[in-house]
């Protein structure tokens, strides 16, 4: 079986400036050890404004936290006013960047054909896409859950090789658990990232489904992250207001000790 080192993202969002942002580094910084770093990748995810910090503290003190953005233009480069390439999220050395965010699909109109163009873009930079789907509180209720995120998952990778369906990540994100509190149960996010992975086997191979990484998010927090981290197709978080807590966020990312407290 191949194995799949679990990732902890933390999203910031729209906040964190960039004196903040130093100031949050370095308390994970503080926080975390090696063997954190050994068990588990971590990553934040940050506005742009504050990419240039988040570089210079990782990499002058060099920490073995991963960082990135939280959009990419599908464009290389031109008269795009207000958008960031891929070539320059690579040349900050930004090891991932989010594509098709539930609150860009939302607030921006995009689509999965959109998002797998961003994803190309980013992974022809070295970056790699994090690549968010998710279905709204109807889609749900109506127990079509299942095959809405199997079709927004092949839509939005679109065009994808093989190998660069395993060289990104995937992240499941519920919207109605979205900032909500309302977590997903592990169960729904097993089922969701399971049909996932078998829509990687059938529609490239079984190494693509070994390989590729599938995260989990939605009010994911350190009291949660252990049960959902049990689930055989979940293989890490992506962590939006908890990850703006050094101290949440070390308690995901050591969600291991959890298991073990409660057992
Ligand atoms: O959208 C999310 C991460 O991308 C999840 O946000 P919350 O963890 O705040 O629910």
């Amino acid at each position: 079986m191949t194995e799949r080192k679990p990732l902890m993202a933390g999203n910031w969002k729209m906040n964190l400036n960039h004196l903040e942002a130093m100031k949050h580094v370095q308390e994970l910084a503080f926080s975390l050890n090696d063997k954190d770093f050994d068990a588990v990748d971590v990553a934040v995810l940050v506005p742009f404004t504050d990419l240039r910090s988040v570089q210079t503290l990782v990499q002058g003190d060099k920490l073995r936290l991963k960082y990135g953005a939280q959009d990419v233009s599908e464009h290389p480069s031109g008269a795009y006013t207000g958008d960031i390439s891929a070539a320059m999220l690579a040349k900050l050395d930004c090891g991932y960047v989010v594509v098709g965010h539930s609150e860009r699909r939302q607030y921006h109109g995009e689509t999965d054909a959109l998002v797998a163009a961003k994803a190309l873009i980013a992974l022809k930079h070295g970056v790699t896409p994090i690549v968010c789907v998710g279905e709204h509180l109807d889609v749900r209720k109506a127990g079509e859950h299942v095959p809405h995120c199997v079709e927004q998952t092949r839509n939005s990778l679109a065009g994808l090789s093989a190998d660069q369906v395993k060289a990104s990540v995937i992240a499941y994100e519920p919207v109605w658990a979205i900032g909500t509190g309302e977590v997903a149960t592990p169960e729904d996010a097993q089922e969701v990232c399971a049909a996932i992975r078998a829509e990687l086997a059938a529609t490239y191979d079984e190494s693509v489904a070994a390989a590729t990484k599938i995260l989990y998010g939605g009010s994911v927090k350190g009291a949660n992250a252990a049960e959902l981290m049990a689930q055989a197709d979940v293989d890490g978080a992506l962590v939006g207001g908890a990850s703006l807590d050094a101290a949440d966020f070390t308690r995901i990312i050591r969600y291991r000790d959890s298991a073990v407290a409660a057992s």
